[in-house]
């Protein structure tokens, strides 16, 4: 047997949702960089799942549909109240409240080709209100009912703080959208066609990938980049704080990638937000300690940023709390997960590889009165 440890450059499945060939990161054949100066988060949403950008109807239809979805059974809000609050990790509350929803779905387990879109659209449409309404619950204010006349980033904007955003952060949200939907065989998407291979349903697959994605080598390297930059506090404190995590052979967060070798296409445009938006937060240090700790990682390890890295301070700009960083991640990805999911039911084969044994042999079962 050969052993890939990691399933490392293993090919695992054929896709036709995105590709990762020489660097480039493109969504159906349109590259990210196009897309990120260029998309609307729900035009992506329906280039992932339809494998065509929309025509104008298309989109309304789209945005229609997720506007009429959002709101989430008031059981939900309810279980959040419950919670010992200040102990839950939104991820958390967010994997429990995925999980819940299918309880209130009566599609749940219908195994049509219609009713897994339809759900996709419902899960599509009610993860921002999840998110938002969590994160309000737990500081004692009420949630905040979406609004049926905001697009998709800017009505997470808006029930996240009650108040409609400006132009600025609606632009830079639905980037960070748009950059992070979807990226082949990553490792909660992985974990979404595993689950689903075995035709248990699509709240399953995307409840076990929100699991896979809270993870620190994963989607929650964001909110662990953030701490990071907290933790040093300051420009003058970069050198010495990096230099001693690279000699304890410590990793440092939102570096380094599987596939990535020059580097991730996707984090020269979080670089960019972030640069604008901590000078006009007037925070500008948050960058500024960012490019530092860039530049060492990158010359002393060859490790370029991933697209966890930079997105910490442009979230931060928003004025988004810390912990919420991988739940916002989780919003996109829900996008990319779900285009996953489908495709995999449209063309499945049980997903089982195997393991090379390497425990003791050969043992012959010991009384218990004789093992001492
Ligand atoms: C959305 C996303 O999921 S993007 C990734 C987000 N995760 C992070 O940012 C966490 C930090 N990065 C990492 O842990 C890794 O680079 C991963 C998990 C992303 C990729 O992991 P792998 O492909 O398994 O690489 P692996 O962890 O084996 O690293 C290979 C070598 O590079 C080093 N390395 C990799 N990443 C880093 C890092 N961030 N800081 C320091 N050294 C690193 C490893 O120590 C290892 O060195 P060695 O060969 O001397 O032991
Ligand atoms: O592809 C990966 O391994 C991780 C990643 O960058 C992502 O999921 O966006």
């Amino acid at each position: 047997m050969t052993v890939t440890r990691g399933l490392e450059g293993v090919v695992a499945t054929t896709s036709s949702i995105s590709s990762i060939i020489d660097d480039t990161l493109t969504y159906v054949g349109y590259n990210i960089d196009d897309l990120a100066e260029n998309a609307l988060f729900e035009e992506v949403i329906y280039l992932l799942w339809h494998r065509e950008l929309p025509t104008r109807q298309q989109l309304e239809e789209l945005k229609q549909q997720l506007a009429e979805n959002a709101a989430i059974p008031k059981e939900i809000i309810e279980h959040f109240k419950q919670y010992p609050i200040d102990k839950v990790h939104p991820m958390a509350a967010l994997r429990t409240a995925i999980s819940m929803l299918g309880l209130y779905d009566e599609e749940a387990d219908v195994m049509t080709k219609e009713a897994n879109y339809r759900k996709a659209i419902r899960l599509q449409a009610k993860i921002p209100t999840v998110v938002t309404a969590f994160a309000r619950v737990r500081k004692g204010l009420e949630p905040v009912e979406p609004r049926k006349d905001l697009g998709f980033a800017a009505n997470f904007l808006y029930m996240l703080t009650g108040k409609e955003p400006n132009e600025t952060a609606v632009e830079a949200f639905n980037k960070a959208l748009v950059l992070h939907a979807d990226h082949e065989l990553n490792a909660s998407t992985f974990t979404a066609r595993v689950c689903v291979a075995t035709l248990s349903d699509v709240y399953s697959g995307v409840t076990a990938a929100i699991g896979a994605l809270k993870g620190p080598l994963h989607g929650g390297a964001n909110e662990a980049v953030m701490k990071m930059l907290k933790e040093i506090g300051t420009i003058d404190n970069v050198e010495s704080y990096i230099y001693k995590k690279l000699e304890n052979k410590e990793k440092i967060m939102g570096f380094g990638h599987r596939v990535y070798r020059k580097g991730d296409p996707r984090a020269k445009h979080l670089k960019k937000m972030s640069e604008k938006l901590t000078k006009l937060v007037g925070e500008p240090h948050w960058y500024e300690m960012s490019a530092r700790i860039e530049e060492i990682v990158t010359s002393e390890k060859s490790l370029p940023p991933n697209v966890d890295f930079y997105s910490a301070s442009v979230y931060h700009c928003l004025g988004i709390d810390h912990d919420l960083f991988t739940p916002i991640f989780a919003v996109s990805r829900m996008s990319g997960w779900l285009a996953h999911i489908l495709e995999q039911y449209d063309n499945n084969r049980l997903i089982r590889p195997r393991a090379e044994y390497t425990g003791p042999a050969k043992r012959a079962y010991v009384p218990i009165e004789q093992r001492g």
